[in-house]
């Protein structure tokens, strides 16, 4: 699937933000190598702290529907920003844990600017899991 078609379905995704409190719509979709597509838009909660972004919505859809870490081959997100949208830190670390570092990460915003980038350069030096403990 090209980068472009995705961004296309992180676009429809973003149309189904549940966002009445910050109104900040944002929409991801993330694409497997045998060609599965997940979406994933925040949605929100009158307990803002547990809200979701569209980043993390898109990533745990895929692994609820059987993707395995490993299987993604890329990922949009899309967002109403003066540039192109850049993610949480915590969608960051989501990323880089099941998409691996090399995750090829189309960023847009409406206006269609776009910056391509990979988990891996969005978030170096990532947590990893108590090594010490295995
Ligand atoms: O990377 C991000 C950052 C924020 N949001 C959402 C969370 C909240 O609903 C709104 C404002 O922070 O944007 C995302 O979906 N992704």
């Amino acid at each position: 699937m090209s980068p472009d078609k995705l961004l296309e379905a992180a676009h429809l995704a973003r149309e189904r933000a549940y966002a009445p409190y910050s109104h900040f719509r944002v929409g991801a979709a993330v694409a497997t190598h045998d060609g599965r597509v997940f979406h994933g838009c925040n949605v929100e909660n009158a307990s803002y702290g547990l809200t979701n972004c569209a980043e993390r919505t898109a990533l745990f859809a895929a692994i609820a529907g059987g993707v395995k870490p490993g299987e993604f081959a890329q990922m949009a997100v899309i967002a109403d920003t003066a540039q192109p949208v850049a993610p949480c830190g915590a969608c960051r670390q989501v990323m880089i844990e099941l998409g691996g570092a090399q995750l090829p990460v189309l960023l847009a915003n409406l206006q269609g600017l776009q910056h391509a980038t990979t988990a891996g350069a969005l978030l170096p030096g990532p947590f990893t899991a108590y090594p010490r403990c295995e």
